[in-house]
């Protein structure tokens, strides 16, 4: 008898085995959809992971009740792929699968399935003859023949969708309509693509600079020895160029690229990049894309003409390639590349590297600001080392000044969020018809709201935090769980209209900058601007042609955009960024900062920055003003050392939520003793985390600070054998519990 072991959709960490029946035997394989039964009658569309004779013992085994391809849609390294990440991120692999396919493509019942979309297609009936009868009376009727005629002979196309034609010819539906009741024009519905695949390559690579083919060379040289490159190049030196080549490089070899981006804000400015010089080659495969379009690159993927180059967010890790050569992770110091919620909880440039293995296939990774762990590896000789110091046509970097506020408060010169030195220096910039760009990272109105009389803070009802206010809305939210509520004007507490924003968001900058600024145009750049669709895209595009001068902003507008007539940054406010409990809260507050003032002067002359702190003697913006990041590296790296992080120490987090305070207090205890029986001082907690309370869940965490010698496979080994000493308990089985590995703070 045949069995195959599949993945199901489902938090299960292991595979279910079922029979094949017989007249299935000679068209499955591994990697092929199955529906099998679950559960109580339940159906769910189902992977296939192996095929074997061994019949698993002492439970029934069911039947698969389908086959749904006549072809694989998984291939065998994405199997060793997801096999990957739920071993070393601890996830199940159920999950894995989960997260890897587009919904459409693991339907749970067999309805909700892949539709493809249609259009009214429309043709001329060349069987007929005496129009002019036909048309009778109907002048119009006649017209829009003639023109259709006309069209059809200048597009040579035998059918040009309905939409097109009303547009060309400007007849109405009716018109159409008595054509096709007359039988002269025909309506058909036609197949069509989700995804716009009309675009063409207008230009060549351009030619790389002496840096620039310098940098090339030494990744190439650097491949035929390591797997893994880093690329370390300053704002703007052009490291965007580079890749260009390199996938041109993989083109010529028949080989697929895979191009890693952080987030969508990136990829509009990009994508128009590398498709004016690879057109429909490149696929793209962002967070903003439906699950439609999500299914159709999937198949696109699977055919025979698959895109050879795809670039996207994290999940595009997940795409069936079949000839990867070179995967690219763009910005890989960004903690975005961290999948949060739900799990699996993966790192995307690690797991990229890991991806590339399978394929025998080399990873880049490029930063202006690389990750400490990165470097680490870099500089010990694990990854290659290429590094670019010099901007693009040798544009000095950005001249960085900072703005002392809390002095300026002192001696009551600070009138508004803005110090009068920045202000001087927008006006400055904007009289000279450049642009500027104002960081705050933090968007709303005020991060709260507070009653002055007595001290009162409106806070979530579910969650441990304080609610921000967003003005323009008129609502207040939280920012964990997203309920909103209704601004209070009187205090609960002590009865008096004494509440207050306290503290500034983006829309208050914005209010405030376009009140400083009267004659310019503002824009406001943040997750509440940019739900949209093309959002992102509008906003960029009108900054890029200067119908805005002002540009308001979260981080979403720090990294990788790349404007012309900016010269001017301003950090409204870098103490936020640098006061959080969180070991990276430093090395964060640099990256950002620094990819925010790269965004100043990148073609045509030198720009500046504005840093606005209470706590300027802090030695981070002595780095900063230098642009030392050797220098910030090596400070790092010692506090690292100190308090035992990575790169030192392997970091998990084990993360316990139950409603009822005690039980997670009294389950998360018991695990951590269980943990020491073996792991000793590396187990620390648990603790109560910053924020303890998400949607009435009360939470706790112990953290595994693991030294680097510990065998993973060992360790994955122990902590699974305690969870399952753990759920033995009855008191503890339905406590929620997930693991955290290489958690970024
Ligand atoms: N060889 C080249 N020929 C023509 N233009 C170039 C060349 N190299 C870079 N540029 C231009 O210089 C600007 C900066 O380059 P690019 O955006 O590639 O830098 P980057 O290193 O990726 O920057 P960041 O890290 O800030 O995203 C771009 O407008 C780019 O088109
Ligand atoms: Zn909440």
């Amino acid at each position: 008898m045949l069995f195959a072991d599949v993945i199901l959709p489902l938090p299960l960490a292991e595979s279910f085995t079922y029979v094949v029946p017989a007249e299935m035997q000679e068209k499955i394989g591994t990697g092929f959809r199955v529906v099998v039964p679950f559960g109580k009658r339940k159906y769910y569309t189902a992977v296939v992971l192996r095929l074997h004779h061994k019949p698993p013992k002492g439970v029934e085994i069911k039947e698969i009740h389908s086959l749904t391809d006549s072809h694989p849609v998984v291939n065998e390294h994405q199997i060793r792929l997801w096999e990957w990440i739920s071993f070393y991120y601890l996830s199940p692999l159920g999950d894995v699968y989960k997260a890897a396919l587009p919904s459409m493509m693991k339907p749970q019942d067999l309805e909700e399935r892949y539709r493809s979309r249609t259009e009214t297609y429309i043709r001329l009936n060349t069987g007929i003859h005496d129009i002019d009868r036909l048309t009778g009376r109907s002048k119009k009727q006649a017209e829009l023949y003639q023109a259709l005629r006309q069209l059809f002979l200048e597009e040579g196309r035998e059918g040009i969708p309905k939409k097109e034609i009303t547009a060309k010819t400007g007849y109405s539906n009716t018109v159409l309509k008595g054509l096709t009741e007359k039988n002269i024009v025909i309506q058909y519905p036609e197949e069509v693509s989700r995804i716009d695949t009309h675009f063409v390559s207008s230009r060549k690579a351009f030619n790389l600079n002496d840096h620039q083919q310098k940098a090339l060379e030494e990744i190439n040289r650097s491949f035929e020895e390591k797997n893994v490159c880093l690329l370390h190049g300053v704002t703007s030196s052009g490291k965007t160029e580079i890749y260009i080549h390199l996938i041109e490089e993989q083109l010529n070899q028949g080989k697929q690229t895979l191009y890693l981006v952080p987030e969508i804000a990136l990829t509009t400015q990009l994508t128009s990049r590398l498709q004016a010089v690879f057109g429909d080659k490149l696929g793209i495969y962002h967070s903003k894309i439906n699950d439609n379009e999500r299914t159709e690159i999937w198949q696109k993927m699977l055919s025979d003409s698959p895109y050879e180059i795809v670039i996207g967010v994290r999940s595009s890790l997940f795409v069936p390639f079949r000839q990867l050569g070179l995967v690219i992770v763009d910005e890989e110091h960004e903690t975005s590349y961290k999948q949060q919620e739900p799990a699996p909880r993966y790192h995307a440039r690690d797991t990229a590297i890991v991806l590339a293995q399978t394929f025998g296939a080399k990873t880049l990774l490029g930063s202006a600001t690389p990750s400490i762990e990165t470097y680490y590896n870099a500089k010990t000789g694990k990854y290659g080392l290429v590094t670019l110091e010099k901007r693009f046509e040798n544009i000095e970097l950005p001249r960085i000044t900072l703005e002392n506020t809390r002095e300026l408060r002192r001696t009551k010169k600070m009138k508004t969020l803005l110090a009068p030195g920045l202000i001087e220096k927008i006006n400055t910039a904007l009289g000279s018809g450049e642009q500027v760009i104002l960081f705050r990272n933090r968007r709303g109105f005020a991060p709260m709201l507070e009653c002055k009389l007595c001290g009162w803070i409106p806070k979530c009802n579910h969650c441990d935090v304080s609610l921000t206010y967003h003005k323009n809305r008129g609502e207040l939210k939280c920012h964990y769980c997203n309920k909103t509520y209704k601004p209070v004007g009187e205090c609960p507490v002590c009865h008096e209209k004494s509440i207050e924003p306290v503290g500034m968001g983006t829309e208050k900058l914005e209010e405030e900058v376009i009140q400083l600024f009267p004659s310019a145009t503002v824009a406001r750049m943040d997750t509440d601007t940019t739900q949209g669709k093309y959002a992102y895209e509008k906003i960029i595009s009108d900054f890029q042609k200067n119908k805005v001068q002002i540009l308001v902003g979260t981080q979403m507008l720090s990294k990788g955009l790349d404007f012309e007539n900016v010269s001017l940054v301003g950090i409204v406010s870098a103490d936020g960024l640098l006061n959080r409990p969180d070991f990276r809260s430093h090395e964060r507050g640099f990256q950002l900062m620094l990819q925010a003032a790269g965004r100043a002067g990148r073609k045509n002359r030198q720009g500046e920055v504005v840093i606005q702190t209470a706590d300027p003697g802090q030695p981070i913006y002595r780095y900063l003003e230098t642009n030392d990041y050797e220098g910030f590296y090596h400070s790092q790296l010692e506090e690292r050392k100190l308090f035992n992080y990575p790169p030192y120490k392997r970091l998990i987090s084990i993360v316990f939520k139950h409603k009822d305070e005690h039980k997670v207090e009294s389950g998360s205890a018991f695990f951590a003793r269980l943990l020491q029986q073996s792991l000793g001082e590396m187990v620390l907690g648990p603790n109560k985390p910053f924020i303890s309370r998400i949607q009435q869940y009360h939470l706790r965490q112990i953290l595994l600070k693991l030294d680097n010698h510990l065998s993973p496979a060992k360790t994955r080994q122990f902590i699974k054998s305690v969870e399952s000493r753990f759920r033995e308990k009855q008191d503890f089985k339905y406590l929620v519990l997930y693991f955290d590995v290489d958690v970024m703070g």
